[in-house]
């Protein structure tokens, strides 16, 4: 590193010298996920070259490690395809975790592993956040909840219903991990209760055998948004009736514009309302306190209970190691509103913060390869010209 820049920095960060520092020439992706995984490929096409960083010791890690065993896409195929690879048409509507896991393999044989880079004398510097709106789970600080006595997990953590056979088990949260796993619970015959505490969006994942997404994303083409949410609703009502009166009470703004204004994702019901509808689901208001194999609800219902799902969402960890105050707001998404926060200053990009799921971070990676293609391109032309110069001059002085 540069000495001035090094005491620069030092004066700010006197544990400098102690950590390790390595210099990289062309632009450091950070995460090999999907969105990561997919910047590469674009940039591999280019002939950019890059490195990739990931904390965990595999690439797609929240894929592989953090999602459980019957997990499928709960979007149609065509809406979660990496750029340049299509599912193969024999694959299902709705693959399956294994499914997505097989069409990253090409993407990662072909280049883009963790740490991987060709040497360059180019000075290039492009930093592409791909960390994901994922990547730590929230877990909520419930009075009493340390000594509650049974088996508490993240819904990241579950794998399988098997281990709950006949157990009465808490799922807190009601979003698609709660709804899923609290199905998932009932097909290994164990008793949950899933914890609404405000509110929900449910719809049926199709509606006489068409994607409610697809449906969705069609009336979009023609309608503006709040006139989809309002027939979205209408149609959810005549196929599901009112789900109010299971303890669903719907948000008061729309699904879409409740998923843009804020992320919550509405729930594309696979199963789990007939099981609330059964009594198989047990819903339930919110947690006043936990007490040793016992929770005590708003209501002031006590219910026992063996085990805890707190299937309570994610976060995004990118401000705690990216030091840079104007691209991201305090909770790690882009300041500006999409389509337009996929680039920020100096050099800094992120993929996978538009609340659009993979077809959201598709896009983005496209943007930014192209984006980072043309300043790599355009940079490499000017040092070949510098290079021919300082060669000419060389070789007249002698
Ligand atoms: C259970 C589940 C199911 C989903 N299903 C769908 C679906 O059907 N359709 C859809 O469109 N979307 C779905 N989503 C949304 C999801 O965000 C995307 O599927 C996708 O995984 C996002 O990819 P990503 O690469 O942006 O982020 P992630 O997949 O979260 O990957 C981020 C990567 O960055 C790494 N990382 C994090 N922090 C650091 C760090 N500090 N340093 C280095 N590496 C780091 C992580 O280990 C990880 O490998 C689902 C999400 C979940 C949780
Ligand atoms: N098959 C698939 O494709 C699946 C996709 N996913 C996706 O993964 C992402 C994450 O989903 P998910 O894990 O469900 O997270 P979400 O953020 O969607 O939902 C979190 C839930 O936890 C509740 N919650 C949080 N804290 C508390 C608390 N202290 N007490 C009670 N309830 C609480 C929230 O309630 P409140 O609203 O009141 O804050 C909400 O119901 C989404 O994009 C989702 O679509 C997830 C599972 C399966
Ligand atoms: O973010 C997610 O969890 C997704 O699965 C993708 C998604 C993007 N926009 C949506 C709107 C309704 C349901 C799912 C999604």
């Amino acid at each position: 590193m540069d000495q001035s820049l090094f005491h620069e920095l030092h004066e700010k960060d006197p544990d400098l010298s102690e950590r390790k520092w390595t210099l990289v020439n062309g632009p450091v992706i950070v995460g090999a996920e999907p969105s990561g995984l997919a910047t590469s490929a674009f940039l591999r096409e280019q002939g950019v070259p890059f490195v990739v960083l990931e904390r965990a010791e595999c690439i797609a890690s929240l894929w592989q490690k953090r999602t459980y065993d019957r997990l499928k896409l709960h979007l149609p195929k065509q809406f979660c395809q990496l750029p340049k690879l299509p599912f193969p048409e024999d694959f299902p509507e709705y693959p399956t975790r294994k499914h997505r896991l097989f069409m990253m393999k090409p993407v990662v044989s072909g280049g883009s592993r963790p740490c991987r880079t060709r040497p360059s004398s180019s000075t290039f510097a492009a930093g592409v956040v791909t960390t994901g709106e994922n990547a730590e789970c929230v877990v909520p600080d419930i009075e009493g909840l340390k000594d509650f006595g049974g088996e508490v997990i993240h819904a990241c953590e579950y794998k399988s219903g098997e281990k709950f056979e006949g157990q009465k088990v808490l799922v807190v949260g009601c979003g698609n991990s709660g709804m899923e796993l609290s199905l998932d619970l009932c097909n290994h015959n164990a008793s949950p209760s899933m914890v609404v505490r405000s509110s929900v969006h449910v719809f049926p994942r199709e509606v006489f055998g068409k994607s409610t997404f697809e449906i969705a994303v069609s009336m979009m083409k023609w309608l503006p948004l709040w006139l989809v949410d309002k027939l979205m609703l209408i149609l959810a009502r005549l196929v599901l009736g009112n789900v109010e009166k299971y303890g669903l009470k719907r948000p008061s703004m729309g699904p879409l514009e409740l998923k843009n204004a804020k992320g919550k994702t509405p729930v594309l019901d696979i199963g789990a309302l007939e099981k609330i509808k059964s009594g198989d689901i047990n819903v339930v208001p919110g947690i006043k306190r936990f007490t040793y194999k016992q929770v005590e609800l708003v209501n002031g219902e006590r219910l026992n209970i063996d085990s805890v799902v707190l299937a309570t969402g994610y976060r995004s960890n990118a401000p705690s190691w990216l030091q840079e105050g104007d691209f991201l707001c305090k909770k790690g998404f882009p300041k500006a509103p999409f389509p337009h926060g996929w680039k920020g200053n100096g050099g800094l990009y992120a993929v996978g913060f538009t609340r659009r799921g993979l077809s959201g971070a598709a896009s983005d990676a496209i943007r930014i390869a192209q984006d980072i293609g043309m300043l790599w391109k355009h940079e490499t032309k000017q040092h070949k010209k510098i290079s021919i110069a300082f060669h000419r001059r060389f070789i007249s002085q002698f």
